[in-house]
């Protein structure tokens, strides 16, 4: 079906979302894309999407490749559009956390979606408050499936995911499965209660080497947020267990009372938060062209790359790498790329005597035994 792109609504490691338009419908869609040569991933996710079916996992529309109108070949997804943000922009907007009703709501649709998933052999691998969407109807869905696995065929393949909310196991790069997704629940819980994951208090925040480390070796669990009643707690006791064969399942976390004893709330929107629906996304006031925003990528990435020139952090990089053991490479730059964006951790891709580190800070994808030469 043809469709016209519209304004971005969020830029990722490996892609591009945007809104977009059916020109039959005049439905809005939204399109996540990269360039075709480097859509390897996207075209993993696109597949693992497709097997999925749940109202709290993000719809899946097909995919594609296009030419665009500056000749750029684009892979593309098309998915359900989900018109008022991730959780995490939720609880921003929400003066930093979320209440325990909304949270409660929102586990429970995480849980579900979930369930779903771990049933088709999917371990999503990167569950936390920015992946997970606000559709239509106030309801959660369960977004960016671009690190997914499948765990029956694919259990040894590179761990992947998001320091702070990666388990144990996988931040020793040991393995990733379904109790990874658990502990990843846990750790977004803790998000949208307190507004941060996790070890990113103190100077940990801007070090991901030094979450993994703790997360994987240190035999600590999360700290636990004081306001939360014993019942939260429990459950988050149950997700946050460092042995991932003790963790409960999806289907068993939605029979916790934490879940159990609360209705579900109808969603309040806080002023500010809705972005209204577009009816249509070329209205050109709002919505920026694709060529434009691949222009300002590129300058973005010249300006980046010499200001880096600039900067020790790629030797202080590197020396992490030396500790952190074997990285691997998505997405293959040439050079170092610093991404300034993100408020958090900074985004790299560097090249390390042959290996090579993708994806961001705040994304990791790691060989075996990532700490072996410790
Ligand atoms: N279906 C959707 N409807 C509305 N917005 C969406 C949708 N999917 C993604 N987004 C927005 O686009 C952002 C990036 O999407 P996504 O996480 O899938 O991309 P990514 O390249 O994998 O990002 P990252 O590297 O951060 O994981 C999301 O954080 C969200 O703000």
């Amino acid at each position: 079906m043809e469709w016209t792109r519209g304004r971005i609504l969020g830029r990722g490691s490996t892609a591009t979302v945007c809104a977009a338009t059916y020109h039959n419908s005049n439905e809005t869609i939204a399109v996540k894309s990269a360039e075709l040569h480097r859509s390897e991933f996207l075209q993993r996710e696109a597949k693992i999407l497709s097997s999925l079916n749940s109202p709290y996992v993000i719809g899946y529309r097909g995919s594609e490749t296009k030419t665009e109108s500056n000749g750029v070949v684009t892979y593309n997804i098309l998915m359900e559009y989900a018109p008022y943000g991730t959780l995490t922009e939720a609880a921003a907007k929400n003066g930093g956390r979320l209440e325990e009703a909304q949270v409660v709501k929102y586990t429970r649709q995480i849980l579900r979606g979930l369930e779903h998933v771990h049933s088709e052999g999917v371990a999503h691998c990167d569950v936390k408050g920015s992946n997970v969407v606000v559709a239509e109807k106030g309801e959660a869905k369960i977004a960016d499936f671009g690190c997914a696995k499948r765990v029956d065929t694919e259990l040894d393949s590179p761990v992947m995911g998001t320091p702070a909310f990666m388990a144990p196991e996988v931040a020793r790069g040991e393995k990733q499965g379904r109790e990874s997704d658990i502990w990843a629940v846990g750790c977004t819980v803790i998000e949208m209660v307190t507004g941060s994951p996790p070890w990113t208090e103190g100077d940990e925040r801007d070090d991901p080497v030094s979450v993994l480390y703790r997360v994987g070796y240190s035999g600590e669990t999360p700290e636990l947020p004081s306001l939360l009643t014993e019942e939260a707690k429990d459950f988050l006791e149950k997700c946050l267990k460092r042995e991932a064969e003790e963790r409960w399942t999806a289907t068993q976390l939605l029979n916790h009372p934490f879940l159990l004893t609360k209705p579900d709330i109808e969603t309040v929107f806080v002023s500010g938060f809705v972005s209204s629906s577009p009816t249509s996304v070329t209205d050109q006031t709002f919505w920026r062209s694709v060529e434009e925003e691949v222009e300002q990528e590129e300058e973005e990435t010249e300006e980046l790359q010499e200001y880096s020139r600039d900067l020790d952090r790629l030797n202080l990089w590197a020396c992490h790498l030396e500790k952190i053991g074997r990285l691997r490479c998505v997405g293959g730059l040439d050079g170092p790329r610093w991404d300034m964006e993100g408020e958090d951790w900074i985004t790299v891709r560097v090249s390390c005597e042959g290996t090579m580190i993708s994806g961001s800070h705040e994304e990791l994808i790691i060989g075996e035994n990532v700490f072996g030469g410790l």
